[in-house]
Order: C-alpha cells, then sequence, then structure tokens
C-alpha cells in the first residue's frame, strides 16, 4: 500500500531547496511570527511545508483508494478518462498530457475527483467515476476534501488580510457553493526502468488555481529556483505537507504572491525504482471569477501592479473556468500541433520578471 513501504531514504548527494517550515495550528491561533514566515515563504518562493495539519488519517485513505483505482484494467479507467476537451475530472492515462513544447510525453496516470460531485455525492454535478470512487466518496473522500479545503481557506483568509483586501474578499472569489475546478489529484508514476534515461513524470508547470496542498513520500518534485534556471529537488519529510500558490493568487494579488515553476522527475537515487505516489487538493476560484489583479480593492495590490510591465497576465480577462480549460486542453497530447499549442498552455510563469 503506498505510503507505507519502507523507502529508501532520500539521497543527500542531490541539490535540494530548503523551504520554510509552517505550523498549521500556529497559523489557526493567529501567531504573528508564524504569519510573518508564511508571507516570506508565500512571496518568495511561494511553496512552503506545512506541518501540524491534521489530515494524515485521510491522505492514506487517499492513497488507498488511488492504489485500488490504478489497480483497474485499463479498459475500464478509460470509460472514465478526461478528454480533451479541457476538463480536468476524471482519470488521465500515462501519456495524455506533453511535457514540453516538443511533444514528449508524460508518464504519469492519475485520477482527479471535483470537490463538486464528492460534495453533492450521489448526485452528479460534473461527471462520474469509477466504482473504487464511488465506494470511497462518503468514506474516504468526503473528510479529505473537507479538511483540506479548511486548510486551504484559512490561508486564503490570511493572505486576504496581508494583501490588505477587505474581510472576505478571496472567500467569496472560492465558494463552497460555486462549481470551480477544485479537486483532490492521486498521481501514480511508475518506476524508472533500469539503466534508461529519466523521462520527465510532469512537465514544468505552474498550478492553475490558488493553493495546492501536497502529500508524497519519495522525492521526484523540483522546483525552479527564483533568479536561477535551476532545478532543485524538494525533499519529502513525514508529517510535512508541501503547499504551493497556483496562478490565480498571483494574479488577485498583482505579482505579490507568488506562483512558481516546477515539475516532477524520477525520485532520486535508489528511490527511482519505485513507484511513486503523491496526492494534492487544489483550491480554486469558482468558475465565473474573473482572474484579475485586485486593483480596486487594494491600494497594496494596485502598487504591485502598476509596476508590472507585462499586464496580459494580470488583466487577461479570462474567467477561471476559462483559464483552467485553456491551460488543460492546450496541453493534452491529442491536441498538439507545434510548440504554439504547448505555449498557449502556460500561465503566469510567462511574466519576465519569473525568471
Ligand atoms: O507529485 C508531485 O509531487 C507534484 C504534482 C504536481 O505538481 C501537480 O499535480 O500539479
Ligand atoms: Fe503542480
Amino acid at each position: 500500500m503506498p505510503g507505507l513501504i519502507d523507502y529508501p531514504p532520500f539521497p543527500n548527494d542531490v541539490s535540494t531547496h530548503p523551504l520554510l517550515v509552517v505550523d498549521y495550528q500556529l497559523l489557526k491561533a493567529g501567531d504573528k511570527n508564524e504569519i510573518d514566515t508564511l508571507w516570506k515563504a508565500a512571496t518568495e518562493l511561494g511553496f512552503w511545508y506545512l506541518k501540524n495539519h491534521e489530515v494524515d488519517t485521510e491522505v492514506q485513505g487517499m492513497f488507498d483508494m488511488g492504489a485500488e483505482t490504478m489497480a483497474l484494467p485499463l479498459a475500464e479507467k478509460m470509460k472514465f478518462e478526461q478528454g480533451d476537451d479541457g476538463m480536468s475530472f476524471g482519470y488521465k492515462a500515462a501519456g495524455a498530457n506533453a511535457t514540453d513544447e516538443k511533444g514528449n510525453l508524460d508518464t504519469v496516470e492519475f485520477i482527479n475527483v471535483a470537490k463538486d460531485d464528492v460534495l453533492s455525492y450521489p448526485s452528479i454535478v460534473h461527471r462520474a467515476y469509477p466504482p473504487t470512487v464511488n465506494a470511497r466518496m462518503e468514506s474516504t473522500i468526503r473528510p479529505f476534501i473537507q479538511k483540506s479545503l479548511e486548510v486551504n481557506s484559512t490561508l486564503l483568509d490570511i493572505f486576504n488580510d496581508r494583501l490588505g483586501l477587505p474581510k472576505g474578499t478571496l472567500a467569496r472569489k472560492h465558494q463552497l457553493e460555486e462549481p470551480s475546478g477544485s479537486e483532490s489529484r492521486c498521481i501514480k508514476n511508475p518506476p524508472k526502468p533500469a539503466a534508461t534515461e529519466p523521462k520527465t513524470a510532469i512537465g514544468a508547470h505552474t498550478d492553475f488555481g490558488s493553493l495546492s496542498f501536497l502529500h508524497n513520500r519519495l522525492g521526484g518534485l523540483q522546483v525552479m529556483v527564483p533568479g536561477t534556471e535551476s532545478w532543485q529537488y524538494v525533499k519529502p519529510i513525514p508529517g510535512h505537507a508541501i503547499c504551493n500558490l497556483g496562478d490565480a493568487m498571483s494574479i488577485f494579488s498583482g505579482g505579490i504572491l507568488r506562483s512558481n515553476l516546477h515539475r516532477v522527475v524520477p525520485p532520486p537515487g535508489a528511490q527511482s525504482q519505485h513507484e511513486r505516489w503523491s496526492l494534492v487538493f487544489f483550491t480554486r476560484p469558482g468558475y465565473s471569477q474573473l482572474l484579475e489583479a485586485l486593483t480596486g480593492d487594494s491600494p497594496m495590490v494596485a502598487e504591485a501592479a502598476a509596476k508590472v510591465a507585462d499586464k496580459s497576465i494580470y488583466f487577461s480577462g479570462q474567467t477561471s473556468k476559462e483559464w483552467f480549460y485553456r491551460r488543460i486542453k492546450n496541453q493534452r497530447t491529442k491536441n498538439q500541433k507545434g510548440p504554439e499549442t504547448w505555449r498557449a498552455s502556460r500561465g503566469t510563469e510567462h511574466r519576465p520578471e519569473a525568471a
């Protein structure tokens, strides 16, 4: 069962980027130092470790759900494939996404379950899921999603205050009742065959939504450290989730908050011989929300947005749904017509100061 295996340790001879550690219980209690640490992490790298989040039991259940789903015959899983139109919910087969502008293929398979389908189950909002998902909708997926939503909305409120936005501004963009791209994703990457070149598991990207709450066991996640062109591993630490900001928060904040480039490669060293499992909950704005800098709501955001040379990202006129569908559709392998398709799938990393 993923998560319970005694994996080889993360090697200490690969380049690794340390993340700041933030304690969720202290954040919830309003601890000023902890909020300062979160703010530093969110504005400089856009990634941090989160400890004391109390979601470990639900995470293990989700890995079990993922293992049960991935064990289904491929033909069964393909009945629930997400398709090529830009919808992200459902199953994604290995190789269904490109990892770069040359059209190289990804190696991960994953199952995405929409927040809306989980909360309304057994009614369907977006789509139906494999029986292994339905069997755990209420016992496993709903508690995981509810706890993850709570963690992410605590973080959103803190960012709301620090950005000088009127109370509840970001919360209104992420209302539970509004259909959105918020979803859980359980990811499986196969072991690297011995003596082969490593293949990129998930290509370089920024996340599409607002906040990602990630749980992994093996290395493989890498960040491009700001101001450099180099990829460095993020070391998994037991009991520590990895959190990061996505494009929507970078845009709402006029670039104050960072949506950093990252990718997934095979785990380093002896870890590469193991299947790699990871789990993410993505909080994304409601589909109708316009993705633009909130200049009218905060002088701080207005000042930041005014300094940006390339305004197209912060005032693209796209709603959250349009942004999300555009990015997903243009990374699908079947839709690749050349480098321009891949480029059309990109997010906030195009802004010059993102380096
Ligand atoms: O598997 C991981 O560690 C990261 C996954 C990721 O970046 C994503 O699904 O957006
Ligand atoms: Fe990501």
